[in-house]
This record gives C-alpha cells, structure tokens and sequence, in this order.
C-alpha cells in the first residue's frame, strides 16, 4: 500500500487574530506550536516512519515541520521546499480581517473569496513591496509564474504539478512523505486526489495541526483518507476553519 500523509501547519498568529494571509510569512502563535507538538506526537505514537518531507516556502510550514521532526526524532530528514505548496496567494486582502471584510463586502462575496473555486480575490498592485516579485525568495522564477492573487483552481494549477512531477515519484520509489503545507494548497490536493467537483470542495475545510492519512492503491488512486485525531475533535476543528 502506498501512503501519504497531510498536515496543515499549527494555527498562525494571523488564524489567531483572524486576519487573511495568503503569502505572507507570519510564524506560528503559542497554540499553533502546541498543535504541531501534538501532531508529531500522534505520528510518532501511532508508529509513523518518514524518508523525506515535502513543505512550502512560508515559516508557518517550515517551523510546523521541524516540531514534527523534533517530536519524532527525524530532524535528519531530507527536506524538500516547494514554493508551489505555498498558501493560496490571497491577493490585496492579505493582513485583513476576514470578520471586518464580510461587514464591508458582505458575508457571500468573503465566503465565495475564501472557498468558490474559481473566483480570485482583488489582486495586490503591481507595484505594492508585498508584491512576491520583490521577495528574494522568488527570484529564480519566471515573472508570469508569479501571483498577485489567486483562486483555488490557479492554486491547484500550481500544486498538482509539484504532486506528479515530484511527491509521486517519490511515493513510487516506496518512500513514505509527510507534506507539511496550508489549507488552501491542501483542499486543493485533495480535491485532485478524491475528484471532487468544484461545487464539491466549497465544502471542504483542512483543520490546522492534525496528520491527514491518504492511502493510495498501485495506481496512486485514494482508498482511504482518515485524521489521525477522535472523530469528535477533528470534526470541531473543521468547523473552526470554516469560520
Ligand atoms: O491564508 C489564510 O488566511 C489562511 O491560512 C487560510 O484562510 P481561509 O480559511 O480563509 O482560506
């Protein structure tokens, strides 16, 4: 059996103050630390073994997996950072507050923001310094691959790529994967593997902090997908996301 296994990153300071981030690079809170030391407490509990982790350029990530890696003695783990796992670029609504956005823009238009498939938030300026193509971190990148705001199907545009070119082979090399990314990189990862429809994966919420199982037959098809948490707690931290 083939397996791999998704993990959202701990709740950040921005989940915590309720704010829209996209690209930008805030750290996890006090909270979200303590859930990525859950995470890699569980995996390591439950017997989980890894070869190689896939994470996004964005610290949230980075640091949730290196508490992973610490809990679960791996920090000798290879690494691989992939800009393409990044969290949906949420375009000029970045460092907002999505409670006061729905005031002002109203509920449905923030709700088809956040989980319409192919509707794109207002994008940042050309010019504004939050740009990506002022971060050095996107310097080997082509100008056009860069995004002043996406929606989810530009997401997954960037995602199942990276998915087929370079996590697959490695789960058909008989590696075992942890991915350490985001909530929208993740929804669309999931929508690709479970063919959900684009009406479909409105629906879907990623909680923050809880190992997502994906068994995978010879074909790389889903078979299975469970969170490594009680049914109870996962379904109360889906319900958090979505609001
Ligand atoms: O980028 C963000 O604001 C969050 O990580 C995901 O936000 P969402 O739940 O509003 O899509």
């Amino acid at each position: 059996m083939n397996r791999v296994i998704l993990l959202r990153h701990g709740e950040s300071m921005w989940n915590l103050e309720n704010r829209f981030t996209g690209w930008t690079d805030v750290d996890l809170s006090t909270n979200g630390v303590e859930e990525a030391r859950l995470a890699g407490k569980i995996l390591k509990n439950e017997g989980y073994q890894f070869d190689k982790a896939y994470t996004s350029v964005l610290k949230r990530a980075i640091r949730t997996l290196w508490i992973v890696e610490e809990m679960m003695d791996l920090v000798w783990l290879p690494v691989e950072k992939r800009w393409e796992l990044n969290e949906r670029h949420y375009g000029s609504l970045q460092g907002l507050n999505k409670a006061e956005m729905a005031k002002q823009y109203g509920a449905e238009l923030v709700h088809q923001w956040r989980r319409g498939y192919g509707i794109e938030p207002p994008p940042l300026d050309n010019s504004d310094p939050r740009h990506p193509r002022f971060d050095r971190r996107y310097a080997g990148l082509a100008p056009e691959a860069l995004p002043a705001s996406e929606s989810l199907k530009k997401t997954l545009q960037r995602v199942i790529p990276c998915w087929k070119q370079c996590i697959l082979p490695d789960i058909a090399a008989g590696k075992e994967l942890i991915i350490v990314a985001h909530g929208n990189s993740l929804r669309a990862l999931y929508k690709h593997l479970e063919g959900l429809s684009d009406q479909e994966v409105m629906e879907l919420n990623i909680p923050t902090g809880i190992p997502l199982v994906f068994e995978l037959d010879s074909a790389f098809r889903p078979t299975a997908h469970y969170y490594l948490a009680d049914s109870e707690k996962s379904q109360e931290a889906i319900g958090d996301t979505a609001h």
